[in-house]
């Protein structure tokens, strides 16, 4: 007997294509002789981890400005979900210092990042964070790792689709960097956002990105991009040192 074919499901009504799109044909500052970017075009999919690496001075966290939407003068367009970056809701943003403000106080930087999260809310997230106890703690009364996982707590308690690390780790011991890099690697499996990553630490991006670029030169172009075959969260040792020492030959080569 003919048996009929079952109703064909409806496709989801999400918009096909990457959830980050970068088309700039052209970025320039008035105190650099040529241009920043000339046709930097890069797409990251949604919940992929991309890592950004590449000299100092090459324009990383520059390229993460125009991503966030705060500068909007280059020529080309961004979008986010389709949306053009500067109307896109505000990303989570993890800058290299961590721009807590002063006067308030751990759970209250994170409040002030998004006004509807309810107060245990906010807490489970510093526990998170592994600050179970210092709600109330002022940023000066924290080490500079403590405030390094409230610069993360509240990047991830904004609940944006997309997050943004510019040097998450810069200037931290080395003991520091692995216990924050096992709490952003917490944090990334849960919530699975789409994510930059700016890096100069080549372990950082064999933990935690799922794809790699590299920008060398002057207008900077992507002269590598690199899919990490396995997925980040479940690498074993062997692996990571192999994605480690494949990047660090990247960051040798094109050190300025
Ligand atoms: N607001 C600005 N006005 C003028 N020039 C700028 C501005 N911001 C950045 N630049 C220049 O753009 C270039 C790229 O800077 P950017 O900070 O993006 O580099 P980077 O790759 O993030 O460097 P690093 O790894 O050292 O943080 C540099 O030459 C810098 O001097």
């Amino acid at each position: 007997m003919r048996r009929h074919a079952p109703p064909r499901k409806k496709r989801a009504q999400v918009a096909d294509g990457p959830e980050l799109k970068i088309d700039i044909t052209e970025k320039r500052f008035n105190v650099l002789p040529v241009p920043l970017y000339e046709d930097l075009h890069i797409e990251v999919p949604a919940g992929q981890v991309l890592a950004l690496v590449g000299p100092s001075g090459i324009g990383k966290s520059s390229l993460l400005r125009l991503v966030a939407g705060i500068d909007t003068d280059y020529d080309g367009t961004i979008t986010i979900a389709g949306t053009p970056a500067k109307d896109a809701p505000p990303p989570g943003f993890v800058f290299q210092d961590s721009r807590l403000l002063p006067w308030l106080t751990a759970i209250q930087n994170i409040e002030a990042v998004n006004p509807a999260i309810s107060r245990d809310q906010a807490r489970a997230m510093l526990a998170r964070v592994g600050l179970d106890g210092f709600a109330d703690a002022f940023p000066h009364q924290l080490s500079g790792g403590m405030q390094r996982r409230v610069a993360l707590a509240r990047a991830f308690s904004v609940n944006s689709r997309l997050l943004l690390l510019d040097e998450p780790f810069v200037s931290l011991d080395r003991h520091l960097v692995s216990g924050l890099q096992k709490v952003l690697l917490d944090l990334m499996a849960n919530e699975t956002p789409t994510a930059i990553l700016v890096t100069h630490l080549p372990d950082d991006a064999a933990l935690l990105a799922d794809r790699a670029i590299v920008l060398d030169g002057r207008p900077a172009r992507v002269v590598a991009d690199i899919s990490f075959e396995s997925r980040r969260g479940a690498r074993d040792p062997q692996e990571l040192q192999r994605l480690t020492q494949l990047l660090s030959a990247y960051s040798e080569e094109k050190a300025l």
